[in-house]
This record gives structure tokens, sequence and C-alpha cells, in this order.
């Protein structure tokens, strides 16, 4: 069959990472008999740098009319970039913003699992790993603070900066529901995260948490505070089935748990929609740090890559058969720089994504 699949490098190690992911994709196309069709788009500084805006309405239209979309990473070193002084729509993360926004791409989903030829590069100690984690964070992507009114002003003489922190209880329901819909098909645990001892926007948020649950009377739900989570992760991630929680509490801990799997160049995301539409990527930034020198991890972004074969293409043979690719070439003992271990063989960004997409084999 034919797809249709916008490309978004972006800035960064943005490039390198799609490189191989579309690189893998073509290899399962070849095996599989599909045919993808690209279509790349500008978003972040490179926009910015061409047309003065992080996303174009045009690009945007590219987005929408393609049938899953596929982001490497944007923006630029933060503080010291030439887009970090600009107006909030005019900085790289503005386009990311609202393409998650134009989009309707209010769940993030977040996996995250320790693949025993890793255990070496979890920073974790082997009693705390034990038998491993497997978790799944759901993110709301689309309200909180992200998305509330912000402003920076003089008051009395004071310089002073607002953001806003607001979610009703719709959006609360559709990402609960998400939640637990994952959780119906895995082991049956949500874990809410949120910070109600405080917060308006979590007392709320437990009360509509609490209410979806009644209609999943198989899932055991518990609700847990954001800096307590924080700690649980790193003491005994082992508890976690699905993490549901808001936009920026989500960001911070899907971080946190990127980090337990080895590299943060292993978490792969999708950011979905009410349909089986979405935006796939890695959970990691552009990394300007190591930019250009292709040494960067591409496999959160093949990851991704499975994940968008899987959800937005129903392909599920062929994204198992990315992701067993990915095991076999971490048994063959390949690592890129972050995830390396004594006795491993270190390879180069665009080596690791050749290795993948030489181990891809029919399940057919
Ligand atoms: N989805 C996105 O586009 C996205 C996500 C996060 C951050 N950002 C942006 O990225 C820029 C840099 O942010 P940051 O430095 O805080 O976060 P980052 O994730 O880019 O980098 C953090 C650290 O992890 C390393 N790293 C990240 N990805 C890696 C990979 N695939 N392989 C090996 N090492 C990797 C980097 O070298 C760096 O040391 C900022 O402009 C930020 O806004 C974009
Ligand atoms: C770049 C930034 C806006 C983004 C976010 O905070 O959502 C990133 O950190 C992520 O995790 O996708
Ligand atoms: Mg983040």
């Amino acid at each position: 069959m034919d797809y249709n699949i916008t490309l978004i490098p972006g800035d960064g190690i943005g490039p390198e990472i799609v490189r191989e992911a579309r690189k893998v994709m073509d290899r399962v196309g070849q095996i599989y008999g599909h045919t993808f069709h690209y279509k790349e788009i500008l978003m972040g500084g490179c926009s910015i740098d061409a047309y003065g805006v992080p996303l174009t309405q045009e690009a945007l239209e590219t987005a929408r009319e393609s049938d899953a979309v596929l982001l490497g990473a944007v923006g630029g070193n933060v503080g010291n970039s030439r887009w970090y002084d600009a107006a909030p729509d005019k900085r790289p993360e503005a386009g990311l913003l609202a393409i998650r926004r134009g989009l309707g791409l209010f769940a993030n989903i977040r996996p995250a699992f320790l693949y025993d030829q890793l255990a070496d590069a979890c920073p974790l100690k082997q009693e705390i790993i034990g038998n491993g984690f497997d978790m799944v964070i759901v993110r709301e992507l689309t309200g909180g603070l992200y998305f509330g009114a912000r402003r920076t002003e003089t008051i009395d003489g004071v310089m002073t900066a607002v953001d806003t922190l607001t979610y009703n209880e719709n959006e609360i329901r559709r990402i609960a529901v998400k939640a637990f819909d994952i959780a119906m098909k895995r082991r049956k645990k949500v874990t809410s995260v949120d910070k109600a001892n405080v917060l308006d926007s979590s007392r709320l948020w437990r009360k509509v948490v609490e209410e979806v649950a009644e209609d999943y009377p198989k899932v055991e739900l518990s609700h847990m505070l954001v800096d307590n989570c924080a700690m649980q992760l790193v003491m005994n991630p082992g508890q976690f089935d699905v993490i549901l929680t808001e936009n920026m509490f989500g960001d911070i801990l899907s971080d946190e748990a990127s980090m337990i799997t080895g590299s943060i160049g292993m978490l792969s995301s999708a950011s979905l929609n009410e349909s089986r539409f979405g935006l796939y990527e890695p959970s990691h930034g552009s990394a300007p740090d190591i930019a250009g020198q292709d040494i960067a991890n591409p496999i959160a972004t093949i990851l991704s890559a499975a994940m968008l074969l899987r959800f937005s293409f129903d392909l599920d043979q062929e994204a198992d058969a990315v992701e067993e690719a990915v095991r076999q070439v971490l048994k063959d003992g390949y690592r890129t720089g972050d995830i390396m271990s004594e006795g491993c063989i270190r390879i180069g960004t665009a080596q690791m994504g050749d290795r993948i997409a030489e181990r891809i084999r029919s399940g057919r």
C-alpha cells in the first residue's frame, strides 16, 4: 500500500536522526511491499531562518493532509541561540506547540522500558532495576501551562512574568480515557500524577480521573503527587504500568524515565489526536551540543517510526519487525556513545541506522 508521511527534520541532530528513521522505514517498505511517500517541511529554527516564523500555515496544512508525521527535534542552545530572544511566537519551540495544537494532538504516549542489553547503561543499581520495568507515560499535550495566557510586565517597577495553568474537565477526561484504554491492553494499572495538595487544577484532575475510572472497573487506579513520583521513578520503577499526567509534569517525568532506560536517546513518543492520526517524535531535543558529529543515538526516532507504523497505519507486523531489529542490533553489541558500555562496539548515527535497517526481517 501507499502511505504519505510528512517529515520534519528540524534543527540540531534532527536531520541526522530522521535520515536514519527514513532508512529503516524504506527497508520495511521494501520487505513488506509498501511505498512511503515523504514530504519534508521546515519547522523550528530552520523555518524561522527561511520564513521568519517557526511554522508556516502551508507547512501545517501539508502535515494535516498527510497520513502521519515524523519529527526529529527543534530548537537551539537555550539561552544562547540566535532565536532565544525573539518574541514567544517566533521561537523554535512555538512551531512544535503550534503543530500539536493545530492538529489536536492532545495525547502524548511515551513508553519507557529497559532492554536487557542496556542494563549496564542504566544508572540505577541492579537491586533497584530487579526484573526491569515497563511503563507508559500518558502525557496531556495541548493544555496546561504551555498553552495558558502568559505575559511579562513591569509592575511598580518590578519585572514580573506570568504563566497560567488551566485545565477544563473535558481536556482531563479525554486524556484519562486514553490512559485507561491503554492500561486495559497492559497490566491494568493507572497511576495518576498530580499536585493536588496545592493546585486547584490538580484537584479537578483527580476528581475527573476518578469519574473516568468508574467506567474501567478492571483497572486499578492510584494517585501520586508529582514530587513523590519523581522519587519513586528512581527508587522503584517496576511499580509503574501507566502513568497519567498533565503537560508539564509529563515533560519532566518522561525525561527522567528516559534516563533510566539507559539514555534519553532511547525514548520514543507518539502524539495522537482522537482518530488514528499522529505525530511521532523522540522525547529528546535537538541536542545542539552534539549536532553534525554523527554521534547522536537515532534509536528513539526509529522506535517512534515503529509507533507510527503501529498506531497510524495499523502495520503491527512491520512495527514488530523494527522493534525486533533494534533489539537484535543491541544484542549484537552495537552502541552509540550515550549507551556505550564495556565490551560493546561503538558506532555512529548513520551506522546504527544501517545496522537496524539490515536487521529488518519479514515476519510473514
Ligand atoms: N521535541 C522537540 O523538538 C524537543 C524536545 C526537547 C527539547 N527540545 C529543544 O532542544 C534544544 C536542546 O534542549 P536540551 O539540551 O535541554 O535537551 P536535549 O534533549 O536536546 O539534550 C539533553 C542532553 O541529552 C543529549 N541527547 C539528546 N538526544 C540525544 C541522542 N539522540 N543521542 C545522544 N545524546 C542525546 C544531548 O547531547 C544533551 O547532552 C532546546 O532548544 C529545546 O527547546 C526540543
Ligand atoms: C521543546 C519542548 C516545547 C517540548 C515540550 O516541553 O513538550 C519537549 O521538551 C518535549 O518533551 O517534547
Ligand atoms: Mg521534554
